[in-house]
Protein backbone atom coordinates (compact mmCIF):
# COMPACT_ATOMS: atom_id res chain seq x y z
CA UNK A 1 0.00 0.00 0.00
CA UNK A 2 1.19 3.30 -1.14
CA UNK A 3 0.73 5.77 1.46
CA UNK A 4 -2.02 8.16 -0.12
CA UNK A 5 -0.54 11.60 -1.50
CA UNK A 6 2.63 12.28 -1.62
CA UNK A 7 3.72 14.15 1.26
CA UNK A 8 6.21 14.50 4.27
CA UNK A 9 6.04 12.48 7.14
CA UNK A 10 5.67 15.41 9.72
CA UNK A 11 2.56 16.20 8.03
CA UNK A 12 0.36 13.20 9.19
CA UNK A 13 -1.43 13.16 11.88
CA UNK A 14 -2.36 13.04 14.53
CA UNK A 15 1.46 13.60 15.60
CA UNK A 16 3.12 12.63 18.14
CA UNK A 17 6.82 12.17 19.56
CA UNK A 18 6.34 8.36 19.81
CA UNK A 19 3.61 7.36 17.27
CA UNK A 20 4.23 4.89 15.05
CA UNK A 21 2.60 7.17 11.95
CA UNK A 22 4.92 5.20 9.58
CA UNK A 23 4.38 2.17 8.15
CA UNK A 24 7.39 0.39 9.05
CA UNK A 25 7.95 -2.60 6.14
CA UNK A 26 7.41 -5.58 7.97
CA UNK A 27 8.05 -8.61 6.80
CA UNK A 28 4.55 -10.02 5.86
CA UNK A 29 2.07 -6.72 6.40
CA UNK A 30 -1.59 -7.81 6.60
CA UNK A 31 -3.21 -6.26 2.94
CA UNK A 32 -6.47 -5.11 2.42
CA UNK A 33 -8.83 -4.19 -0.43
CA UNK A 34 -11.81 -2.78 -2.21
CA UNK A 35 -14.59 -4.12 -3.80
CA UNK A 36 -16.56 -2.87 -6.41
CA UNK A 37 -19.86 -3.32 -8.56
CA UNK A 38 -19.35 -2.56 -12.18
CA UNK A 39 -21.25 -2.44 -15.64
CA UNK A 40 -18.53 -3.11 -17.63
CA UNK A 41 -18.30 -0.87 -20.88
CA UNK A 42 -15.91 0.35 -23.28
CA UNK A 43 -16.00 4.33 -24.16
CA UNK A 44 -16.00 5.42 -27.36
CA UNK A 45 -14.75 8.47 -26.97
CA UNK A 46 -15.74 11.29 -30.43
CA UNK A 47 -15.52 14.72 -31.16
CA UNK A 48 -18.95 15.78 -32.38
CA UNK A 49 -21.11 19.14 -32.74
CA UNK A 50 -24.25 20.09 -30.50
CA UNK A 51 -25.88 18.83 -34.00
CA UNK A 52 -25.28 15.57 -34.20
CA UNK A 53 -26.41 15.09 -30.21
CA UNK A 54 -29.70 16.47 -31.11
CA UNK A 55 -30.23 14.44 -34.00
CA UNK A 56 -29.02 11.35 -32.33
CA UNK A 57 -32.16 11.97 -29.69
CA UNK A 58 -29.20 12.61 -27.10
CA UNK A 59 -29.36 14.99 -23.85
CA UNK A 60 -26.50 17.30 -23.88
CA UNK A 61 -24.26 16.25 -20.39
CA UNK A 62 -26.72 13.19 -19.49
CA UNK A 63 -25.75 9.53 -19.63
CA UNK A 64 -28.78 8.02 -21.80
CA UNK A 65 -29.72 3.82 -22.40
CA UNK A 66 -29.80 3.40 -26.60
CA UNK A 67 -31.04 0.46 -28.14
CA UNK A 68 -29.36 -1.17 -30.74
CA UNK A 69 -30.46 0.16 -33.94
CA UNK A 70 -29.58 3.81 -32.65
CA UNK A 71 -26.20 2.17 -31.09
CA UNK A 72 -25.83 1.23 -34.62
CA UNK A 73 -26.46 4.49 -36.71
CA UNK A 74 -24.54 6.60 -34.06
CA UNK A 75 -21.39 4.33 -34.33
CA UNK A 76 -22.03 4.17 -38.30
CA UNK A 77 -21.79 7.91 -38.48
CA UNK A 78 -18.84 8.39 -36.18
CA UNK A 79 -16.98 5.90 -37.85
CA UNK A 80 -18.08 7.50 -41.64
CA UNK A 81 -17.35 10.62 -41.01
CA UNK A 82 -14.01 9.76 -38.73
CA UNK A 83 -15.23 11.39 -35.20
CA UNK A 84 -13.52 8.77 -33.04
CA UNK A 85 -10.68 9.53 -31.36
CA UNK A 86 -9.79 6.97 -28.98
CA UNK A 87 -11.46 3.74 -27.44
CA UNK A 88 -10.90 2.74 -24.13
CA UNK A 89 -12.03 0.88 -20.87
CA UNK A 90 -14.92 3.29 -18.72
CA UNK A 91 -17.36 2.67 -16.65
CA UNK A 92 -17.74 4.74 -13.75
CA UNK A 93 -16.53 1.80 -11.36
CA UNK A 94 -14.30 0.18 -13.69
CA UNK A 95 -12.46 3.48 -13.70
CA UNK A 96 -12.55 3.97 -10.01
CA UNK A 97 -11.23 0.61 -9.14
CA UNK A 98 -8.31 0.88 -11.67
CA UNK A 99 -7.20 4.21 -10.65
CA UNK A 100 -7.27 2.97 -6.79
CA UNK A 101 -5.05 -0.05 -7.72
CA UNK A 102 -2.80 2.16 -10.21
CA UNK A 103 -2.61 4.86 -6.88
CA UNK A 104 -2.81 2.83 -3.99
CA UNK A 105 -0.86 -0.36 -5.71
CA UNK A 106 -3.68 -2.34 -3.63
CA UNK A 107 -6.20 -4.87 -5.12
CA UNK A 108 -9.66 -4.11 -5.96
CA UNK A 109 -12.10 -6.90 -6.96
CA UNK A 110 -14.04 -6.16 -9.51
CA UNK A 111 -17.85 -7.69 -9.59
CA UNK A 112 -18.91 -7.58 -13.24
CA UNK A 113 -20.04 -9.60 -16.30
CA UNK A 114 -17.19 -10.46 -19.07
CA UNK A 115 -17.89 -12.46 -22.47
CA UNK A 116 -17.43 -15.81 -22.03
CA UNK A 117 -14.98 -16.27 -25.16
CA UNK A 118 -13.14 -12.89 -25.74
CA UNK A 119 -11.97 -12.38 -29.35
CA UNK A 120 -7.99 -10.63 -29.48
CA UNK A 121 -8.89 -6.74 -30.55
CA UNK A 122 -12.35 -6.79 -29.39
CA UNK A 123 -13.83 -4.55 -26.96
CA UNK A 124 -13.60 -7.44 -24.02
CA UNK A 125 -10.21 -7.67 -24.98
CA UNK A 126 -9.83 -3.84 -24.83
CA UNK A 127 -11.51 -3.17 -21.55
CA UNK A 128 -9.17 -5.86 -19.66
CA UNK A 129 -5.91 -5.43 -21.24
CA UNK A 130 -6.90 -1.52 -20.23
CA UNK A 131 -7.39 -2.60 -16.88
CA UNK A 132 -4.42 -2.77 -14.02
CA UNK A 133 -3.27 -6.13 -12.99
CA UNK A 134 -3.43 -4.90 -9.55
CA UNK A 135 -7.73 -5.11 -9.97
CA UNK A 136 -8.69 -8.48 -8.86
CA UNK A 137 -10.81 -9.72 -12.09
CA UNK A 138 -10.76 -13.72 -11.00
CA UNK A 139 -14.88 -13.25 -9.97
CA UNK A 140 -16.09 -11.81 -13.35
CA UNK A 141 -19.41 -13.16 -14.26
CA UNK A 142 -18.90 -14.76 -17.55
CA UNK A 143 -22.28 -13.96 -20.20
CA UNK A 144 -23.04 -15.18 -23.22
CA UNK A 145 -23.29 -11.53 -24.92
CA UNK A 146 -20.91 -8.61 -25.19
CA UNK A 147 -19.96 -6.37 -22.72
CA UNK A 148 -21.47 -2.68 -23.14
CA UNK A 149 -20.23 0.39 -25.24
CA UNK A 150 -20.42 3.98 -24.01
CA UNK A 151 -20.21 6.23 -26.75
CA UNK A 152 -18.64 9.33 -25.14
CA UNK A 153 -19.18 12.28 -26.93
CA UNK A 154 -17.20 15.52 -26.63
CA UNK A 155 -19.02 19.03 -27.95
CA UNK A 156 -16.30 21.91 -28.50
CA UNK A 157 -17.76 23.38 -25.63
CA UNK A 158 -15.95 20.63 -23.20
CA UNK A 159 -18.97 19.07 -22.34
CA UNK A 160 -19.66 15.12 -22.46
CA UNK A 161 -22.31 13.41 -23.38
CA UNK A 162 -22.89 9.68 -22.72
CA UNK A 163 -25.10 7.23 -24.88
CA UNK A 164 -25.32 4.06 -23.72
CA UNK A 165 -25.46 0.59 -25.66
CA UNK A 166 -25.53 -1.90 -22.83
CA UNK A 167 -25.18 -5.26 -24.09
CA UNK A 168 -25.33 -7.27 -21.09
CA UNK A 169 -23.51 -4.44 -19.29
CA UNK A 170 -26.55 -5.02 -16.22
CA UNK A 171 -26.50 -9.00 -16.13
CA UNK A 172 -24.71 -9.39 -12.62
CA UNK A 173 -26.59 -12.21 -10.79
CA UNK A 174 -26.48 -11.82 -6.86
CA UNK A 175 -24.21 -15.17 -6.85
CA UNK A 176 -21.41 -13.56 -8.48
CA UNK A 177 -20.83 -11.06 -5.05
CA UNK A 178 -18.59 -13.10 -2.91
CA UNK A 179 -19.60 -12.49 0.83
CA UNK A 180 -16.34 -13.15 1.94
CA UNK A 181 -14.35 -10.43 -0.11
CA UNK A 182 -17.11 -7.93 0.88
CA UNK A 183 -16.70 -8.65 4.48
CA UNK A 184 -12.91 -8.38 4.48
CA UNK A 185 -12.83 -5.16 2.01
CA UNK A 186 -12.04 -1.54 3.04
CA UNK A 187 -14.90 -0.10 1.15
CA UNK A 188 -17.52 -1.24 -1.50
CA UNK A 189 -18.50 1.32 -3.72
CA UNK A 190 -21.16 1.26 -6.66
CA UNK A 191 -22.78 4.29 -8.48
CA UNK A 192 -26.12 5.33 -8.93
CA UNK A 193 -26.48 4.10 -12.64
CA UNK A 194 -26.79 0.12 -12.03
CA UNK A 195 -30.20 1.43 -10.47
CA UNK A 196 -31.69 1.64 -13.64
CA UNK A 197 -31.49 -1.75 -14.52
CA UNK A 198 -34.22 -3.12 -16.90
CA UNK A 199 -36.79 -5.68 -15.42
CA UNK A 200 -34.82 -9.11 -15.74
CA UNK A 201 -31.39 -7.90 -15.25
CA UNK A 202 -30.61 -8.38 -11.67
CA UNK A 203 -27.74 -6.08 -11.18
CA UNK A 204 -29.19 -3.49 -8.88
CA UNK A 205 -30.00 -7.09 -6.72
CA UNK A 206 -26.12 -8.11 -7.31
CA UNK A 207 -25.83 -4.55 -5.33
CA UNK A 208 -28.63 -5.09 -3.04
CA UNK A 209 -26.91 -8.36 -1.77
CA UNK A 210 -23.10 -6.55 -1.64
CA UNK A 211 -24.14 -3.83 0.39
CA UNK A 212 -26.19 -5.64 2.88
CA UNK A 213 -22.98 -7.95 3.58
CA UNK A 214 -20.84 -4.34 4.08
CA UNK A 215 -23.50 -2.88 6.59
CA UNK A 216 -23.90 -6.07 8.68
CA UNK A 217 -19.68 -6.07 8.60
CA UNK A 218 -19.43 -1.85 8.76
CA UNK A 219 -17.75 -1.71 5.77
CA UNK A 220 -17.93 1.69 4.07
CA UNK A 221 -20.91 1.60 1.48
CA UNK A 222 -19.85 4.44 -1.41
CA UNK A 223 -21.99 5.75 -3.59
CA UNK A 224 -21.23 7.75 -6.52
CA UNK A 225 -24.36 9.40 -8.45
CA UNK A 226 -23.83 8.92 -11.84
CA UNK A 227 -25.40 12.04 -13.25
CA UNK A 228 -28.05 14.96 -12.54
CA UNK A 229 -30.73 13.38 -14.40
CA UNK A 230 -31.15 10.39 -12.92
CA UNK A 231 -31.63 11.50 -9.54
CA UNK A 232 -33.77 14.60 -10.77
CA UNK A 233 -36.28 11.71 -11.88
CA UNK A 234 -36.51 11.26 -8.36
CA UNK A 235 -34.93 12.60 -5.37
CA UNK A 236 -36.27 11.27 -2.49
CA UNK A 237 -35.76 7.98 -3.64
CA UNK A 238 -32.18 8.86 -3.46
CA UNK A 239 -32.28 10.84 -0.32
CA UNK A 240 -34.34 7.25 1.58
CA UNK A 241 -31.74 5.56 -0.23
CA UNK A 242 -28.48 7.13 0.94
CA UNK A 243 -29.78 6.85 4.26
CA UNK A 244 -30.77 3.16 4.14
CA UNK A 245 -27.95 2.06 2.38
CA UNK A 246 -24.66 4.70 2.20
CA UNK A 247 -21.70 5.95 4.18
CA UNK A 248 -19.63 7.99 1.84
CA UNK A 249 -21.62 9.63 -1.12
CA UNK A 250 -19.41 11.58 -4.00
CA UNK A 251 -21.56 13.51 -6.56
CA UNK A 252 -20.76 16.72 -8.29
CA UNK A 253 -22.30 20.12 -8.17
CA UNK A 254 -24.92 19.43 -10.23
CA UNK A 255 -26.30 16.19 -9.13
CA UNK A 256 -26.11 17.60 -5.60
CA UNK A 257 -28.24 20.24 -6.43
CA UNK A 258 -30.41 17.70 -7.72
CA UNK A 259 -30.32 15.71 -4.64
CA UNK A 260 -30.65 18.42 -2.16
CA UNK A 261 -31.94 21.60 -3.96
CA UNK A 262 -29.00 23.51 -3.14
CA UNK A 263 -27.32 24.70 -5.76
CA UNK A 264 -24.48 26.16 -3.50
CA UNK A 265 -22.19 22.90 -2.57
CA UNK A 266 -21.46 23.76 1.23
CA UNK A 267 -25.42 23.92 1.61
CA UNK A 268 -25.81 20.56 -0.60
CA UNK A 269 -23.16 18.98 1.75
CA UNK A 270 -24.96 20.03 4.88
CA UNK A 271 -28.00 18.42 3.77
CA UNK A 272 -26.56 15.20 2.18
CA UNK A 273 -24.82 14.62 6.15
CA UNK A 274 -27.78 14.01 7.01
CA UNK A 275 -28.52 10.69 4.90
CA UNK A 276 -24.95 9.69 4.64
CA UNK A 277 -21.72 10.40 6.79
CA UNK A 278 -19.17 11.35 4.25
CA UNK A 279 -19.59 13.59 1.15
CA UNK A 280 -17.04 14.30 -1.62
CA UNK A 281 -18.54 17.27 -3.91
CA UNK A 282 -16.74 18.02 -7.03
CA UNK A 283 -17.26 21.47 -8.80
CA UNK A 284 -15.13 21.37 -12.12
CA UNK A 285 -12.82 24.59 -12.91
CA UNK A 286 -13.89 25.65 -8.59
CA UNK A 287 -12.12 22.63 -7.51
CA UNK A 288 -13.72 20.38 -4.71
CA UNK A 289 -14.84 19.81 -0.96
CA UNK A 290 -15.26 17.24 1.28
CA UNK A 291 -17.76 17.35 4.12
CA UNK A 292 -18.23 15.26 6.80
CA UNK A 293 -18.33 14.41 10.77
CA UNK A 294 -15.28 14.36 13.36
CA UNK A 295 -16.56 13.96 16.89
CA UNK A 296 -16.12 16.97 19.22
CA UNK A 297 -13.19 15.71 21.19
CA UNK A 298 -10.96 14.85 18.04
CA UNK A 299 -11.48 18.25 16.39
CA UNK A 300 -8.07 19.68 14.92
CA UNK A 301 -8.15 23.86 14.38
CA UNK A 302 -7.10 24.41 10.28
CA UNK A 303 -3.69 26.30 10.21
CA UNK A 304 -4.85 28.14 7.00
CA UNK A 305 -6.77 31.36 6.64
CA UNK A 306 -10.59 30.50 7.85
CA UNK A 307 -13.16 31.01 5.59
CA UNK A 308 -16.66 31.68 4.82
CA UNK A 309 -19.53 30.75 2.67
CA UNK A 310 -22.96 29.60 3.62
CA UNK A 311 -21.56 28.19 6.74
CA UNK A 312 -19.25 30.95 8.66
CA UNK A 313 -15.61 29.88 8.91
CA UNK A 314 -16.27 26.27 7.47
CA UNK A 315 -12.68 25.27 7.42
CA UNK A 316 -12.40 25.74 10.89
CA UNK A 317 -11.78 22.03 11.82
CA UNK A 318 -10.75 20.57 8.38
CA UNK A 319 -7.29 19.43 9.98
CA UNK A 320 -9.52 16.56 11.66
CA UNK A 321 -10.32 13.11 10.32
CA UNK A 322 -13.46 12.18 8.83
CA UNK A 323 -15.97 9.57 11.26
CA UNK A 324 -18.98 8.05 11.02
CA UNK A 325 -21.79 9.97 12.97
CA UNK A 326 -22.47 7.16 15.25
CA UNK A 327 -18.99 6.67 16.27
CA UNK A 328 -18.84 10.11 17.15
CA UNK A 329 -20.14 10.98 21.23
CA UNK A 330 -20.56 14.48 20.33
CA UNK A 331 -20.91 14.88 16.22
CA UNK A 332 -19.52 18.17 14.56
CA UNK A 333 -19.94 19.09 10.88
CA UNK A 334 -16.57 19.59 8.83
CA UNK A 335 -15.86 21.12 5.69
CA UNK A 336 -12.91 21.62 3.73
CA UNK A 337 -12.38 22.67 -0.13
CA UNK A 338 -10.10 23.01 -2.35
CA UNK A 339 -9.47 25.34 -5.70
CA UNK A 340 -7.61 23.29 -8.94
CA UNK A 341 -4.67 22.09 -7.96
CA UNK A 342 -2.25 24.21 -9.54
CA UNK A 343 -5.29 26.72 -10.62
CA UNK A 344 -5.78 23.69 -13.12
CA UNK A 345 -3.94 22.62 -16.19
CA UNK A 346 -3.12 24.83 -19.04
CA UNK A 347 -5.11 22.49 -21.84
CA UNK A 348 -7.65 19.59 -20.64
CA UNK A 349 -7.22 17.14 -23.04
CA UNK A 350 -10.63 15.92 -21.52
CA UNK A 351 -12.62 16.49 -18.19
CA UNK A 352 -14.19 12.73 -18.69
CA UNK A 353 -13.42 10.80 -15.63
CA UNK A 354 -12.26 13.72 -13.46
CA UNK A 355 -14.52 12.95 -10.41
CA UNK A 356 -13.96 9.41 -10.81
CA UNK A 357 -10.37 10.10 -10.12
CA UNK A 358 -10.96 12.17 -6.86
CA UNK A 359 -12.93 9.30 -5.97
CA UNK A 360 -10.30 7.16 -6.06
CA UNK A 361 -8.25 9.29 -4.15
CA UNK A 362 -10.36 9.43 -1.45
CA UNK A 363 -10.74 5.56 -1.62
CA UNK A 364 -6.89 4.75 -1.24
CA UNK A 365 -7.33 7.13 2.12
CA UNK A 366 -10.10 5.10 3.24
CA UNK A 367 -8.08 1.76 2.53
CA UNK A 368 -5.25 2.85 3.74
CA UNK A 369 -6.39 3.95 7.00
CA UNK A 370 -7.96 -0.28 7.20
CA UNK A 371 -4.25 -1.15 6.07
CA UNK A 372 -2.69 1.35 8.87
CA UNK A 373 -5.00 -0.48 11.53
CA UNK A 374 -4.47 -3.53 10.32
CA UNK A 375 -0.78 -3.40 10.59
CA UNK A 376 -0.15 -0.72 13.33
CA UNK A 377 -3.18 -1.52 15.63
CA UNK A 378 -1.72 0.22 18.78
CA UNK A 379 -1.33 3.41 16.87
CA UNK A 380 -2.75 6.52 18.51
CA UNK A 381 -4.35 7.05 15.24
CA UNK A 382 -7.05 4.03 15.59
CA UNK A 383 -7.85 4.94 19.37
CA UNK A 384 -10.97 6.10 18.38
CA UNK A 385 -12.61 5.34 14.76
CA UNK A 386 -12.35 7.03 12.06
CA UNK A 387 -13.32 6.20 8.30
CA UNK A 388 -9.96 7.99 6.56
CA UNK A 389 -6.56 7.74 6.98
CA UNK A 390 -5.92 11.70 6.66
CA UNK A 391 -7.76 15.17 7.32
CA UNK A 392 -10.41 16.56 5.15
CA UNK A 393 -7.85 19.07 4.10
CA UNK A 394 -5.21 16.70 2.49
CA UNK A 395 -7.85 14.48 1.04
CA UNK A 396 -9.08 17.32 -0.69
CA UNK A 397 -5.55 17.90 -1.78
CA UNK A 398 -4.71 14.39 -2.91
CA UNK A 399 -8.36 14.19 -4.98
CA UNK A 400 -7.89 17.36 -6.32
CA UNK A 401 -3.97 16.19 -8.00
CA UNK A 402 -5.13 12.88 -8.83
CA UNK A 403 -8.38 14.90 -10.94
CA UNK A 404 -5.57 16.95 -12.20
CA UNK A 405 -3.74 14.14 -13.77
CA UNK A 406 -6.77 12.75 -15.08
CA UNK A 407 -7.33 16.18 -16.55
CA UNK A 408 -4.07 16.07 -19.08
CA UNK A 409 -5.15 12.91 -20.28
CA UNK A 410 -8.15 11.59 -22.73
CA UNK A 411 -8.44 8.04 -20.96
CA UNK A 412 -10.46 8.41 -17.63
CA UNK A 413 -7.97 5.90 -16.21
CA UNK A 414 -4.84 6.91 -14.71
CA UNK A 415 -1.80 5.35 -17.19
CA UNK A 416 0.63 5.58 -13.85
CA UNK A 417 0.66 6.52 -10.22
CA UNK A 418 1.73 9.93 -9.30
CA UNK A 419 5.52 10.64 -9.03
CA UNK A 420 7.11 9.93 -6.31
CA UNK A 421 8.32 12.98 -5.71
CA UNK A 422 6.79 16.44 -6.75
CA UNK A 423 9.76 18.75 -8.40
CA UNK A 424 9.45 22.48 -7.60
CA UNK A 425 5.89 24.25 -7.21
CA UNK A 426 4.45 20.64 -6.76
CA UNK A 427 6.16 20.24 -3.75
CA UNK A 428 5.45 23.25 -2.33
CA UNK A 429 1.78 22.40 -2.81
CA UNK A 430 1.84 19.69 -0.88
CA UNK A 431 3.79 21.46 2.28
CA UNK A 432 1.49 24.52 2.05
N1 LIG B 1 -12.16 23.15 -16.01
C1 LIG B 1 -11.45 22.71 -14.98
N2 LIG B 1 -10.37 23.42 -14.53
C2 LIG B 1 -9.65 23.00 -13.49
N3 LIG B 1 -9.91 21.88 -12.80
C3 LIG B 1 -10.96 21.14 -13.16
C4 LIG B 1 -11.78 21.51 -14.27
N4 LIG B 1 -12.74 20.58 -14.41
C5 LIG B 1 -12.52 19.67 -13.44
N5 LIG B 1 -11.45 20.00 -12.67
C6 LIG B 1 -10.90 19.23 -11.55
O1 LIG B 1 -11.43 17.92 -11.59
C7 LIG B 1 -12.24 17.67 -10.45
C8 LIG B 1 -13.48 16.87 -10.83
O2 LIG B 1 -14.16 17.52 -11.89
P1 LIG B 1 -15.74 17.53 -12.14
O3 LIG B 1 -16.42 18.26 -11.04
O4 LIG B 1 -15.90 18.02 -13.51
O5 LIG B 1 -16.08 15.97 -12.00
P2 LIG B 1 -17.32 15.16 -12.58
O6 LIG B 1 -18.33 16.08 -13.16
O7 LIG B 1 -17.74 14.24 -11.51
O8 LIG B 1 -16.58 14.35 -13.73
P3 LIG B 1 -16.88 12.89 -14.32
O9 LIG B 1 -18.32 12.58 -14.09
O10 LIG B 1 -16.53 13.03 -15.78
O11 LIG B 1 -15.94 11.97 -13.62
C9 LIG B 1 -12.56 19.03 -9.89
O12 LIG B 1 -12.81 18.94 -8.50
C10 LIG B 1 -11.30 19.81 -10.21
O13 LIG B 1 -10.27 19.49 -9.27
O1 LIG C 1 -24.66 4.21 -17.45
C1 LIG C 1 -23.47 4.21 -17.12
N1 LIG C 1 -22.97 3.24 -16.31
C2 LIG C 1 -21.68 3.19 -15.91
N2 LIG C 1 -20.77 4.09 -16.29
C3 LIG C 1 -21.20 5.09 -17.11
C4 LIG C 1 -22.53 5.20 -17.55
N3 LIG C 1 -22.63 6.31 -18.33
C5 LIG C 1 -21.39 6.87 -18.37
N4 LIG C 1 -20.53 6.13 -17.64
C6 LIG C 1 -19.07 6.31 -17.45
O2 LIG C 1 -18.75 7.48 -16.77
C7 LIG C 1 -17.34 7.62 -16.92
C8 LIG C 1 -16.90 9.01 -16.55
O3 LIG C 1 -17.27 9.30 -15.25
C9 LIG C 1 -17.06 7.23 -18.36
O4 LIG C 1 -15.83 6.52 -18.48
C10 LIG C 1 -18.28 6.38 -18.74
O5 LIG C 1 -17.94 5.07 -19.17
Amino acid sequence: MKFPGQRNQKHYFPVEARDPETLEPQIQPKRTHICGIAQTLVDIEARVDDELITRHNLVKGNSVLINDDAANALYRELKERELIVEEHAGGTIGNTLHNFATLSNERAVLFAVMERQIEIGSYAYKYLSNTSSKVDVSYLQPVDGPIGRCFTLITPCGERSFAISKGAMDKLEPSAIRPDLVREAGALVFASYLMRSADGDNIDQAALVAMAEAKANKVPVVLTLGTRFLIEQDPQFWRDFIAEHVTVLAMNEEEAEALTGHRDPIKACEAALEWCDLVLCTVGPEGLYTAGYSDRLQLRETEYELRNGSVPAFNRYEFSRPMRREDCAEPVKIYSHIAPYLGGPLAILNTNGAGDGALAALLHDMAANRYHKLNVPGSSKHAYDALCYSSFSQICKYANRVSYEVLIQHSPRLSRALPEREDSLEEAYWER
